[in-house]
């Protein structure tokens, strides 16, 4: 029996969090520890398209999508269909010990995707932080070299390896140490606060690979092509064009995270591809299968194929549920054309902090792409970053039932992620309960 659509309007009938969700949130204390700490102050009742609904009847806009993840809508009939007729065949048999067609298929569908020339081949797994670390030890197989080069303000996961990988120290690193060797950090592209070109900013990049690890040593250089925790950073014009042309140059592989980047998120199939970069490996997650856990390394078949048999896997790699829900998710992003919608999401929220930023210069900088867009905010004075700002304001707009995303090195960054599914409507009234917000503070100066 389907169930009713879920109202696309925003509804309060409690104060934030209700009184089940406050009930909920003090066991969840007692048996879940505060390292997690959720900060939307509601619990999940039900969510479709650009509305999650809590346990107490309140209907939120979700301007998250669960971290760039249920792009298509987090109960999609489609993806729900694959995965109910998945689950009822078999939920797993560890693709190790006993194979099914559908993750080649999904090999296959990722072959046809990614801006790779050529055969490519896929692994799967089940988190970006393991997609990660599974195309560390591909580079390191392929060329023989153990070095790994990644960027100031990258973002590549919270496992031991992946947070040596990560640039920003608290919440993700702190205390957490020693980290894996051979990870090293370069300076990257950050336009709006090193005022550099792209040019400019890959000299510098090559001329710290080359000085502080030399490419005899360097496996592998990593990068977000849009660095996502750590602000939305949108590399200068031709910066990654140029650090991938020396990792060629240099027999060093070019590994492009495209775990937040990838999956129609940015208004391409791949960020790599506005790019005009052709990575050797990349790493794919969060939109690959809305919401169930899934995750790829997809690479050039010859260096795919430098790992020898069995030294790649994993219990639940490749998941025949998530592999399902994968295959479902990639057919409704091409059938509803949702790069194209991606794409109209970027120019509603520019045009929307366009307008605000005539009267507020503390929205400093406006970017990203697509569906992946954020705003910088900094005393206009000093460009010292605003994160207390930031932090009140997302925290009033989660109290006013938008569910808002903050991001960035310095924590002074408002990220939009919606559903790339969103009515218009709806996004621009969340965008708007955001700014009303940002508004009142000006009047109020005591926070900055
Ligand atoms: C580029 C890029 N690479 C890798 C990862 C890691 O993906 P996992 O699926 O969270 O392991 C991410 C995950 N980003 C959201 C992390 C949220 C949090 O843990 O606070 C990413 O964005």
């Amino acid at each position: 029996m389907s169930r009713e659509p879920l109202d696309q309007s925003r509804k309060l009938v409690t104060e934030l969090p209700g009184p089940k969700a406050r009930e909920m949130r003090e066991r969840m204390e007692t048996y879940v520890p505060k390292a997690l700490s959720p900060s939307t102050p509601a619990f999940a009742s039900r969510v479709e398209g650009g509305i999650l609904e809590d346990v107490d009847g309140n209907r939120l806009i979700d301007l998250g999508a669960g971290i760039a993840v249920t792009t298509v809508g987090a109960s999609h009939p489609k993806v729900v269909e694959a995965v109910k007729q998945q689950v009822e065949d078999f939920t797993h048999t560890c693709f190790m010990v006993t194979p099914y067609d559908s993750y080649t298929q999904l090999a296959q569908r990722l072959d046809e995707l990614v801006p790779i020339s050529g055969q490519t081949r896929s692994v799967l797994l089940n988190s970006g932080a393991e997609a990660v670390e599974n195309a560390v030890k591909i580079a390191r197989a392929y060329t023989g070299k153990q070095a790994i080069a990644a960027f100031d303000h990258a973002y590549h996961g919270r496992t031991t390896l992946t947070m040596g990988l990560t640039a920003k120290n608290m919440p993700y690193k702190d205390s957490f140490g020693p980290f894996a060797s051979e990870l090293y950090r370069v300076p990257g592209s950050y336009p709006f606060r090193d005022g550099l070109s792209g040019e400019e900013a890959a000299a510098r990049t090559i001329s710290s690979l080359e000085s502080q690890i030399g490419a005899n040593n360097l496996a592998a250089v990593i990068m977000e092509p849009i660095q996502g925790e750590g602000g939305f950073i949108v590399p200068a014009e031709g910066f990654l064009a140029k650090v991938v042309e020396w990792c060629k140059a240099n027999d060093v592989l070019f590994i492009a995270d495209e775990v937040q980047t990838g999956f129609v998120r940015t208004g391409t199939w791949f960020a790599s591809e506005t790019e005009g970069i052709e990575p050797d490996l990349i790493t794919l997650a969060k939109g690959i299968a809305n919401g169930m856990p899934l995750s790829a390394v997809t690479g050039r078949a010859e260096v795919m194929d430098a790992v020898h048999p069995g030294g790649l896997g994993g219990t639940y790699g490749g998941n025949p549920v998530a592999v399902a829900a994968g295959l479902a998710a990639i057919e409704v992003m091409e059938e509803e054309n949702l790069t194209a919608k991606a794409t109209r999401i970027g120019e509603i929220i520019t045009d929307h902090f366009q307008q605000v930023q005539q009267d507020d210069p503390r929205v400093a900088d406006i970017r990203g792409r697509g569906a992946m867009m954020a705003v910088e905010l900094v005393d206009p004075e000093t460009k010292a970053p605003l994160a207390e700002l930031v932090n009140q304001i997302a925290v009033e707009a989660r109290k006013q039932g938008v569910i808002t995303l903050t991001a960035g090195t310095y924590g002074n960054v408002l990220r939009f992620l919606p559903p790339v599914v969103i009515g218009e409507d709806l996004l621009k009234e969340g965008l708007s309960v955001i700014t009303d917000i940002l508004a009142e503070t000006r009047s109020d100066q005591s926070v900055s």
